[in-house]
């Protein structure tokens, strides 16, 4: 049989706009208030998916969340029409509308956390949504996630869907950004890293001190015996918190791995040695590639910058594998140059592609953040939603229902034009039409 590791690209919704939401996210915060493109930014997402899926790659796209997010106004007292309580939302909490407004489910990778069916105790492939509880804006993602998970890969037999983690910050957990996973063949048994950034029950660990750490240990543990891990295929590693108060929020910002390669710069965890240690034990004695980026070459700011490690790499159908980068990978001195030398150093990394996704970037989501990754066989490839994987029809039809429903440019302040509900909630419903997702909205219920 064979397998695969399909990426699933978060289709960037119709509101895309910079409104300065994350704190600790370097990129967020220095482009508050900017002038965003909805439309530019879907385009340069769905181009990403359509290359990948040219390589011969499977891709999948998951659908946008509804926004503005009118449930949780009505939730939190506001109330009419709804452009009243828009109305009113903007003119007595500003801030709240604008978490309400943002379409940062875009970034799929804290969509979940994926446990593929070679690691699983059922054989059957485990999703958890992300709760992501240490930001308002996404901590309203979480149920409306699940239902789109469900309606993609909705196939009990195959797949099993878990509840998001309790809402409290000692089980903070932001899906698969900060999980990786090792293995010789896709569909192998595979190792699966758990990154966290704080112990939450132990006051005396480690932990930043400016920035928070998002992901909790018990969240990732949690994550662990819900798929029906064991302890053999799976590693616990704290993240450097030094790096965390540098604006590495996530994991994904200084480490990436794929099959036997696991790429990360020399300052993204504690007891590193000891960790590498554990991983090439759990691993079977089997080929690893440890590719350790010295801060001597790139320093953690061109990292943060650049988002080199925010890459994708992935194993093309010939074996090799590629770097799926940001086109800000080559403007950086530093990191251009490492990236031409990568390909060089005998590893299964021979190829660098770069893809421009600078609206995302600017909001601190590179390529590897738009996506999902899901190690399928050709069986549960077939029991996924096939409307929701790329082809030229799908593209072709993404493309135009964009350039239908999605605006050139869109400030914060147009984040109360009651009309942006209205065109928001047109496109998504045709969208659920064109993929055949059923009702996964609250405005549809
Ligand atoms: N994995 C990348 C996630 C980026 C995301 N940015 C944001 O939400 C920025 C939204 C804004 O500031 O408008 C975050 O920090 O969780």
């Amino acid at each position: 049989m064979k397998h695969y590791e399909a990426n699933f690209d978060g289709l960037v919704g119709p509101t895309h706009n910079y409104a300065g939401l994350s704190y600790g996210n370097v990129a967020s915060l220095s482009n508050a208030a900017a002038i965003s493109s909805p439309k530019a930014a879907a385009k340069q997402g769905l181009k990403k998916a359509k290359a990948l899926a040219d390589m011969g790659m499977v891709q999948g796209m998951l659908a946008p969340q509804e926004r503005p997010d009118l449930h949780t106004l009505r939730r939190i007292g506001f109330s009419g029409t709804d452009a009243e309580v828009l109305n009113k939302a903007a003119k007595q909490a500003p801030a709240v509308l604008r978490a309400c407004c943002s379409a940062s489910s875009m970034w799929t990778a804290n969509a979940a956390t994926v446990s593929p069916s070679a690691d699983t105790h059922d054989g059957k492939i485990h999703f958890t949504p992300a709760n992501l509880v240490d930001k308002l804006h996404r901590s309203i993602e979480p149920t409306t996630t699940g239902n789109i998970l469900a309606a993609t890969f909705n196939n009990a037999r195959h797949f099993s869907h878990h509840q998001h983690l309790p809402e409290h910050p000692s089980f903070g957990d932001e899906g698969a950004a900060n999980h990786t996973r090792l293995c010789s063949e896709y569909g192998h048994a595979g190792l699966e890293l758990f990154v966290y950034g704080q112990e939450a029950t132990n006051p005396a660990a480690p932990k930043p001190q400016k920035y928070p750490a998002r992901q909790t240990l018990e969240a990732s543990q949690a994550i662990a015996r819900l798929h029906q891990l064991d302890d053999d295929s799976s590693v616990f590693i704290q993240q450097n918190p030094d790096v965390i108060d540098q604006g590495v929020f996530h994991n994904d910002v200084i480490a990436v791995g794929n099959q036997n390669v696991l790429f990360y710069h020399e300052q993204a965890f504690m007891d590193t040695q000891k960790k590498l240690a554990e991983i090439q034990r759990k691993f079977n004695g089997q080929e690893l590639h440890f590719i350790e980026v010295p801060t001597a070459k790139v320093g953690i700011q061109d990292a943060v910058k650049s988002y080199l490690f925010n890459t994708q790499i992935i194993t093309l159908p010939n074996g090799e594998m590629a770097i799926i980068a940001p086109t800000n990978c080559q403007e950086n001195p530093a990191v251009f140059a490492y990236l031409n030398e990568v390909v060089t150093l005998g590893t299964p990394i021979k190829h660098v592609h770069y893809f421009d996704v600078k609206q995302s970037m600017q909001n601190g989501g590179g390529p590897a953040c738009l996506r999902l990754r899901v190690a399928m066989n050709e069986m549960e490839v077939a029991a996924v939603n096939q409307h929701t994987l790329m082809n030229d029809a799908l593209f072709k039809r993404l493309n135009l229902w964009v350039d239908k429903h999605y605006r050139d440019e869109l400030a914060v302040d147009d984040l109360a034009d009651p009309q942006l509900i209205i065109e928001s909630r047109t496109a998504l419903d045709e969208l659920t039409q064109i993929m055949k997702l059923g009702s996964v909205y609250q405005f549809q219920k």
